[in-house]
């Protein structure tokens, strides 16, 4: 047997997800079927301070050998890492990731890949220009259980022709102005944070259909404005897939919550999957076809919180030279979901703090 391919990861910021995301590299590759590669986080940086690192480094309890640095920019120099992992508010991506590509580092960022398209093209650009790694951290995308929804509907067809889909994540989130979820000056509101995933499912499902090839849907949707700091706080976003015949019924709230019977709901003309929530990180789903028994169809991840498939299509992608991943690509996949936010944002007039919105000069 071959050894396993090693793959070094820095870690840009030390807030809650970077936790579930190291959490994740430090397991057993094996218990996700991976044990093709291995994951060492060989450093963390945090920008506050070197003491913040260190105790994220403690409380994940990664290795002796983990390094901790007190900037993001000395980290990107450090020879050991191969690829990073950023974590920042939203608003960050777009530099953080510059960052790392103009010091030869491959990035894996947190949705959503940046602010608006323009930004991501031309992270793209820099990318390909320099021979780098890229992607979008949309963990969704890598579960076991998404795909095998996927395969469901769009292989087997077990639903017969599909004709709608329901997807919503919606988060209560305290009212509070400064919290990112609501800053703009963070890059808040409930689409970019937490409506990306209902959208996601509309594209995994419809967008993605082998009938609809990939054709762009037209959009309606509706964008409220929360009174508090101007983000959105609640937006639909219905897409019309004619190729199908079908409609994709996106929702975000900050103020509802996610249904416990479902958060994706996929109806065809033999029934329907459900998939209760939550609809980032599903382990199990419903099969309902017409005139038969409910079947709940469980797919594991081993105690793992998901995050490590996307590290491991990442480290793959590495090992193997390619420079994004196939379930999340960048043109096909990551940038079509910018253009649809940066649609909605347009027709519910909405922009985030014009430094926000930039592109370096000249691009
Ligand atoms: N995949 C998923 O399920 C989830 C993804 N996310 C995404 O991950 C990213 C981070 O979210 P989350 O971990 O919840 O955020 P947190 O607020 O918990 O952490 C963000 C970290 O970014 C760094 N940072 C740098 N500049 C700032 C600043 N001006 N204000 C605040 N923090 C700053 C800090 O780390 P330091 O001090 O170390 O530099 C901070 O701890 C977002 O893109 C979000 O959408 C979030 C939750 C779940
Ligand atoms: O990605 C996310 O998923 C879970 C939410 O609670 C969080 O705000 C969001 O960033």
């Amino acid at each position: 047997m071959t050894s396993p391919n090693i793959c070094k990861w820095g870690i840009l910021a030390t807030g809650g997800i970077a936790v579930n995301f190291v959490e994740d590299l430090l397991l057993d590759s094996s218990k996700r079927n991976a044990s093709d590669v291995q994951h060492v986080v060989a450093a963390i940086a945090s920008s506050s301070s070197l003491e913040k690192a260190d105790d994220f480094k403690a409380k994940t309890g990664c290795p002796s050998s983990t390094k901790t640095y007190s900037s993001y920019e000395d980290m990107v120099k450090d020879k050991d890492v191969d690829i990073v992992y950023i974590a920042t508010p939203h608003v960050y991506h777009y530099e953080n990731t510059l960052l790392c590509l103009e010091n030869g580092k491959g990035v894996l960022c947190e949705k959503p890949f940046t602010i608006n398209a323009a930004q991501l093209k031309h992270l793209i650009t820099e990318a390909r220009k320099r021979n780098l790694f890229l992607s979008e951290a949309m963990w969704t995308r890598h579960i076991p259980a998404v795909r095998e929804v996927q395969r469901l509907i769009h292989e087997e067809k077990v639903l017969g022709r599909i004709t709608r889909v329901f997807s919503d994540l919606s988060v209560p989130f305290a009212l509070d102005p400064k919290h990112r979820i609501y800053n703009p000056e963070l890059g808040g509101g409930a689409l970019l944070d937490v409506g990306i995933y209902a959208l996601t499912w509309q594209l995994l499902t419809l967008y993605q259909h082998p009938e609809n090839a990939r054709a762009h849907p037209e959009f309606t949707s509706t964008f409220t404005k929360s009174p508090l700091t101007g983000v959105d706080d609640s937006t639909v976003v219905i897409g019309n897939y004619p190729r199908l015949g079908a409609q994709g019924i996106a929702t975000t709230s900050l103020h509802a919550k996610t249904s416990s019977v479902y958060s994706v709901l996929i109806q065809g003309e033999k029934g329907d999957i459900r998939v209760p929530p939550m609809p980032m990180n599903p382990e199990r789903f419903f099969l309902d076809l017409k005139g038969q028994e409910s079947k709940e169809i469980e797919i594991s991840m081993n105690g793992s919180n998901g995050m490590g498939f996307e590290a491991d299509a990442a480290a793959r992608c590495l090992r193997d030279g390619k420079k994004e991943t196939e379930l999340c690509t960048l043109e096909g996949d990551s940038l079509v979901v910018m253009k649809i936010m940066d649609e909605v944002r347009q027709k519910g007039d909405f922009r985030y703090p014009e430094k926000w919105e930039a592109t370096r000069p000249g691009v």
